[in-house]
């Protein structure tokens, strides 16, 4: 699908989806666990995939009206995959779903689309492997396809911690349910430290008890998994939150109301003060759970990625229309997602008009005074471009054409639906 954007100013209220982060643990949790209701999941392709390796490993996930999973699962010991896994286009799926399934008694094999056949895979199954199991990439380049065949035996693996911290994720979740639980050192310090914060603060709501150590993490092994009353309710996403609030940022006079953004362990937070840092009017009432942003006139800043990966793109085109230089810092980790995001925003930015200086871990956009220029943008198969290219599209110079849009299913499936809604105005056709 193509979106062409024409320059639109935005105002009303719209509520958050619920977080992709969350959703997912809570699917593996739950399949990690007897029964469990998840209320507001998420149900996008990244968290589809995750729900269908639960039912490959003996669960089954139901999806109910009103966005609530009831989830049976394979209480702590996952059969052998009847079937390939295929995690299509998300990174948090292969990570989570290699764990667990080393610790099945026999062989998995997973795989994703072209762009997570591209993702590093190697330290996660190095560790495994240290831990007893085999754990293997059929091409012998640490990319999916990946072989794994367990169980695992070992309660003690060193893991460098700038790649993904997901491979953490993935091993506190496994571990919790191995005889000897694990110690995890981290070899390196860790990057997007906040969605192992995330994976705690879920753990514990299951029932499930890990936590930081002096060198890395530990979790118990020999511990069950199980919500309080079975029921686990999933927040909003800050990532996909940022979206509107960048909207109104930049194009939103009369003020946009973001609702459903209750605080949570998201770094991705971090985005409201980014907003606020720039020049733009915002409000977080964290107890009522909304946000109220109206357009201010921006100046670029400096800010480090190391902890929010994801809002790497939507500051990008927030540097885009405020004036100065905005400079991302600590961005090397952000080219390991569904493309190499540095680059894909330098080089779409570019084809708007705006220019940048790419370094290997940092990216600095040349804001000025002078509009965008519409133009046709790739989204790179990547739904956080697409999206953020989007916000670009309502303030640039003529229209703006998005290849490849219907990639915001990974994350955010009603997105384009949300922007119309707040009065963007912009036209979909079939490629
Ligand atoms: O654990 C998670 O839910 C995620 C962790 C981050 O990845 P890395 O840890 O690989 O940076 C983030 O970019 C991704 O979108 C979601
Ligand atoms: C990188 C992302 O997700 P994943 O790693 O799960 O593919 C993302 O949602 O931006």
């Amino acid at each position: 699908m193509h979106v062409t954007i024409s320059p639109s100013s935005v105002e009303g209220t719209i509520r958050a989806p619920p977080s992709k982060s969350y959703t997912h643990r809570a699917i593996l949790a739950a399949g990690y666990a007897d029964r469990t209701s998840v209320r507001d999941a998420l149900w996008s392709a990244d968290t589809r995939a995750t729900a269908r390796a639960v039912e490959l490993f003996g669960g089954d996930v139901d999806r109910r009206d009103g966005g609530t999973l009831e989830i049976e699962g394979f209480d702590g010991t996952p059969g052998v995959p009847a079937d390939v896994i295929d995690c299509d286009n998300s990174g948090t799926t292969m990570r989570l779903v290699t764990a667990t399934a080393a610790l099945a008694d026999g062989t998995s094999v997973l795989t994703g689309d072209e762009s997570l056949r591209s993702r590093p895979q190697g330290p996660l199954l190095e560790a495994i492997t240290d831990l007893g199991a085999q754990a293997a990439s059929t091409r012998s380049n640490g990319q999916a396809p990946l072989v794994v065949t367990g169980p695992i035996s070992g309660d003690a693996v060193s893991i460098p911690g700038d790649v993904s911290s997901q491979y953490v994720t993935a091993l506190l979740m496994a571990g919790a349910v191995t005889d000897d639980g694990l110690e995890l050192t981290l070899e390196t310090e860790l990057k997007s430290a906040p969605y192992v914060d995330i994976t705690l603060e879920l753990l514990e709501a299951f029932g499930v008890d890990a936590r930081r150590t002096d060198d890395g993490f530990a979790v118990e092994g020999g511990q069950r998994y199980g919500a309080e009353s079975g029921e686990y309710a999933v927040p909003g996403d800050f990532s996909s939150i940022s979206y509107p609030l960048a909207a109104g940022a930049i194009a939103g006079e009369n003020g946009v109301r973001i609702e459903g953004a209750q605080p949570s362990a998201q770094g991705d937070t971090a985005i409201v003060e980014i907003v606020d840092r720039m020049g733009a009017s915002v409000d977080w009432d964290r107890d009522a759970g909304t946000i109220d942003v109206t357009t201010g006139s921006l100046e670029g800043i400096e800010v480090s990625v190391e902890n929010t990966p994801d809002l790497l793109p939507t500051i990008a085109t927030l540097g885009a229309v405020a004036d100065g230089d905005t400079r991302i810092t600590n961005a090397e980790h952000v080219r390991y997602k569904e493309t190499d995001r540095v680059s894909a925003m330098a080089e779409e930015l570019g084809k708007m008009g705006v220019e940048t200086t790419e370094e290997p871990d940092s990216l600095t956009i040349h804001g000025s005074d002078s509009r965008l220029e519409g133009a046709t943008v790739e989204g790179r198969g990547d739904h956080r471009i697409v999206m953020t290219l989007a916000l670009a599209g309502l303030v640039a110079d003529g229209e703006t054409t998005i290849t490849g849009a219907e990639h915001v299913d990974v994350s955010y499936p009603g997105f384009f639906d949300a922007l119309e809604g707040l009065g963007a105005s912009l036209e979909r056709r079939r490629e």
